[in-house]
């Protein structure tokens, strides 16, 4: 498979295949949220829109990044929300990088939002693709957690059961980590770093895909075979 690694302003066109990757923390917190029972997440280009959509539907809970404000009843930490019952609940997430990543390729017949937790499934997904492109969002392109996670399941999606520790070190030493463990970012819990950290918790894919009026995230079951 032919692997290419851009940050969200380089992206150029449509791709046909994009993995949107966002380890710290949105799109580990998104399967997290599927867990938690969550029966959809549909993302928000901005805050005023994460609560119009709210208003607008009031069983709907919204869920961002930072510190807690009014009208968002969710924070995106992993760590916070596995003690939430998300049962049903439409999730509306808006977020600085993950969530302004995945709307960039709003427009791709494939979306997936990936992150170590589901980097497995992610790469059978994308098995048998010819050509993938990994949407690295954090830090204009570079943040090491993501690239580091983007470069794995690349990886992965051709040598099924590759080792990723050198990987998952290499996104525990980012600067990502060290700003969550040390409390520089906020709205974050003390085991946030560990839940971003582990690989292939959940067996599913994140699928994003144009549902008429917002790109809506949904757990994708992968068909390829195991591995
Ligand atoms: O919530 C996060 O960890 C980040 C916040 S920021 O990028 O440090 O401002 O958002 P995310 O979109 O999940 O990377
Ligand atoms: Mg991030």
């Amino acid at each position: 498979m032919d692997a290419r690694f851009v940050g969200i302003e380089e992206l150029v066109g449509t791709p046909s295949v994009a993995v949107v990757v966002d380890v710290m923390r949105a799109f580990t917190v998104a399967p997290w949220c599927f867990a938690r029972g969550a029966e959809k997440i549909v993302l928000a280009e901005s805050l005023d829109e994460a609560l119009t959509l709210t208003a607008r539907h009031p069983d709907w809970v919204a869920l961002k990044d930072g510190p807690p404000a009014p009208g968002f009843g969710l924070v995106n930490s992993p760590g916070q929300l596995r003690s939430v019952d998300l049962a049903g609940r439409t999730v509306v997430q808006k977020t600085t990088a993950g969530t302004v990543g995945a709307l960039a390729v709003k427009d791709a017949p494939l979306v997936l939002c990936a992150s170590f937790v589901v980097a497995t499934a992610t790469a059978r997904v994308l098995r048998g693709r010819d050509s993938a492109t990994f949407v690295v969002t954090g830090e204009e392109g570079r943040a090491e957690e993501d690239l580091a996670c983007a470069q794995y399941i690349a990886r992965a999606v051709t040598e099924p059961g590759a080792n990723a520790a050198g990987y998952v070190r290499r996104a525990a030493g980012s600067g990502a980590a060290t700003e969550l463990a040390t409390g520089v970012r906020a709205g974050a819990h003390p085991d946030d770093v560990a839940l971003c950290l582990e690989v292939d918790r959940f067996p599913f894919a994140v699928r994003a895909s144009w549902d008429g009026s917002a790109l809506t995230l949904h757990p994708y079951e992968p068909v390829s075979p195991a591995g």
